[in-house]
């Protein structure tokens, strides 16, 4: 898909198409839409981090709870979205024993006891060990810093996200 095609798109296609690149916030592919002609990816990215940017924190803590735990319920019951289950297959949570998703789970849930908000990584650029290490690593970070940690994250998945729709290669965007 070439920018010339998003820029052709409805609102309707545009939200069907870009609503879930920030987990479960179609309203965010919904208020970009109104933002274009895009010059290009780039620029259809920067709208993306834009709008998370100028968020105030209720919002962006908003947008953080959108997100599944890694490993969790929703894994477990089958309810994660198409991209979420793909991602955390990819790092091998689909598969975890009974000993490393028990701890996983009272690790996510240590985290969003002290932050309010769960646990986001960007799965695909990590593993089962990696996940685990960044949690207990994250856990003991000041609330602040987390917060921007966390958005990082989401923007990393986001990135990823677009990069699939737009089949470009994820460091050029
Ligand atoms: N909790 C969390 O990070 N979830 C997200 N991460 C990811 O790569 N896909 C998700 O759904």
């Amino acid at each position: 898909m070439d920018i010339e095609k998003v820029n052709s798109m409805d609102f309707g296609e545009f939200v069907d198409v870009f609503g879930n690149v920030i987990e479960r916030c179609p309203l965010i592919a919904a208020a970009v839409w109104s933002q274009r002609l895009f010059s290009d990816l780039e620029d259809l990215k920067k709208h993306f981090f834009a709008f998370i940017d100028a968020l105030p924190q209720s919002g962006q803590e908003g947008i953080l709870r959108c997100h599944p735990d890694l490993a969790g319920s929703e894994l477990r019951r089958g309810t994660l979205t198409a991209e979420s289950q793909r991602e955390q297959s990819g790092a091998g949570l689909t598969t975890l024993g009974t000993d490393e998703r028990l701890r996983l789970a009272e690790l996510n849930a240590q985290y969003r006891a002290r932050f309010g908000f769960p646990f986001v990584l960007a799965a695909r650029l990590s593993d089962r060990a990696a996940v685990s290490r960044e949690l207990a690593r994250r856990l003991l970070c000041p609330s602040a810093q987390e917060l921007r940690t966390a958005l990082g994250q989401v923007k990393k998945i986001c990135s990823l996200r677009l990069a699939d729709l737009l089949h470009a290669d994820p460091a050029k965007l």
